[in-house]
């Protein structure tokens, strides 16, 4: 029998265009994951891969080395390094697989870049930063053959499957609207106008150029200003309370009514929007063409965030009845179903829903690398979720002017302007390919 290593180099040459799967199928051996980003969600992702039975973190990569203190404890043989290109390039070989847990701003360099040297690639939430990343994630996950899953892990939590098991039921009859909302107002600076005017010293163990990445170059602020956490709220790196929570909350309702299609038009409205970050409150009008689960041939979908909180209500839901800080309301034929943001599911004619379990969706996603079955949310659901997120913001600046979209091509068909926002400019050196 080959020697994992000898049979790695025996395939590499073959590795793009086979399968990547196949590798760990063969392998005989456990699957070798690098964990890129290994504080916040990073530590929380990567210590979910390690505690799979399967699996071996192989190497890590952060950018500020003071936050590797974790993982170098885990694994402590484990090599780590900051710049993800020379971890892929000095220890590739070893590497099935990756955990992509940066800020948004740079998941698709870095998720692309894994994918098209073969590795399977587990990426956080939202998939990318605009609209067209994620459409070029989902082509060359298809193109690479690689087991991908969006790191919304609530979509194998129990409530969210019992929440989808029920509509798909007819519990509450056809979906006529959907209703979405989050109590979040960005992460605490979307009231500021600018960039902080004193600046700090970068700190000795952070890469200031490898953070920014794709980003256009400015200082770095000072602790928590952009990193760590602080880069939601701003433009440049994140996508405000609507990118934060958007692939959480209306992932059971893509899931439930099967929506894999694009919107047909989106309207937003908000607080007012500055050069740098996002609005403290946001509202998105959707609608979507209809699916088997839904009744017509549209169906509207409303994002609120910041507090803000749907009117309707629907079918037998009592207005005296507190609704949940985050959630969603599925307006059916029959009854409407709540779903609170990690919460219970209940349906307003007191129908007691049959529970589903939840699973490890972090589990889920080695499975289907052993097994070599591409798990649900993979970047082919993943992808499209993103895009429609997105569009929100782009929306966002188009503040109540209706867009019309056209997702086969890409593009907005009523406002050529809106087009320039499904991608941005990349500074030098770090620019995206398309796939
Ligand atoms: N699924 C969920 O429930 C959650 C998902 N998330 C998502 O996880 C991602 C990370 O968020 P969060 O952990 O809160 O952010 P943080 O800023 O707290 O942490 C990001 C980590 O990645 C490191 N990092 C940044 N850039 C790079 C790079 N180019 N290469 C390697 N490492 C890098 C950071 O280092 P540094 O110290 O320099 O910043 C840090 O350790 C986001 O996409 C977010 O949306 C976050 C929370 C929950
Ligand atoms: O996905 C997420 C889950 O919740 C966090 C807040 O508590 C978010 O900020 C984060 O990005």
């Amino acid at each position: 029998m080959l020697h994992r290593r000898q049979f790695i180099a025996g395939t590499a040459a073959g590795l793009a265009a086979a399968p990547a799967f196949v590798r760990g199928q063969n392998l005989n051996s456990r699957v070798q994951i690098a964990g890129i980003g290994c504080d916040g969600k990073g530590w929380s992702d990567i210590s979910e891969m390690h505690s799979h039975d399967s699996t071996e973190m192989v190497a890590y990569c952060d950018v500020d080395l003071s936050r590797t203190e974790k993982v170098k404890k885990l694994t402590p043989q484990a090599p780590v390094f900051q710049d993800f290109r020379e971890m892929l390039a000095k220890h590739g070989d070893a590497i099935d697989a990756v955990t992509v847990s940066t800020p948004d701003h740079m998941h698709a360099f870095i998720g692309l870049d894994a994918m098209r040297q073969g590795k399977h690639v587990y990426c956080q939430k939202p998939l990318t930063h605009n609209v067209w990343e994620a459409r070029q994630m989902a082509l060359q996950a298809k193109k690479s053959g690689v087991i991908t899953r969006l790191g919304n892990q609530i979509h194998s939590h129990e409530f969210y499957r019992t929440a989808v098991a029920a509509i798909q039921s007819g519990v509450i009859g056809k979906v006529k609207e959907v209703r979405s909302w989050c109590a979040a107002t960005g992460h605490g600076k979307s009231f500021h106008i600018s960039r902080p005017k004193t600046l700090e010293d970068v700190p000795k163990t952070l890469a200031w150029n490898l953070w920014l990445g794709v980003a256009p170059e400015r200082p770095y602020g000072g602790w928590k200003i952009y990193h760590p956490w602080g880069w939601r709220d701003w433009q440049d790196f994140g996508n405000g309370a609507l990118g934060d929570f958007g692939c959480h909350i209306l992932d059971p309702v893509f899931t439930a009514l099967k929506i894999n299609g694009a919107p047909l038009e989106l309207t937003a409205d908000h607080t007012g929007l500055n050069d740098e970050v996002w609005p403290a409150q946001t509202t998105v009008k959707y609608v979507f063409p209809g699916t088997e689960w839904t009744v017509g041939g549209k169906l509207p979908i409303t994002w609120y965030d910041g507090g803000r909180l749907p009117s309707l209500r629907g079918t037998d839901f009592p207005s005296n009845q507190a609704l949940p800080k985050s959630g969603s309301l599925f307006v059916g034929e029959n009854a409407t179903l709540v779903l609170p943001h990690v919460g219970a599911p209940f349906v307003s004619n007191g129908v007691l829903l049959d529970k589903v379990e939840g699973l490890n969706h972090y589990h889920g996603w080695v499975d289907g690398i052993i097994s070599g079955q591409q798990p649900s949310d993979g970047f082919d659901y993943g992808g499209p979720l993103t895009e429609a997120v997105l569009l929100g913001n782009v929306a966002v600046r188009y503040r109540g002017t209706k867009l019309t979209w056209n997702g086969k091509a890409m593009q907005f068909t009523n406002d050529d302007s809106a087009n320039a926002w499904l991608r941005r400019d990349y500074r030098d050196g770090w620019d995206i390919a398309a796939v």
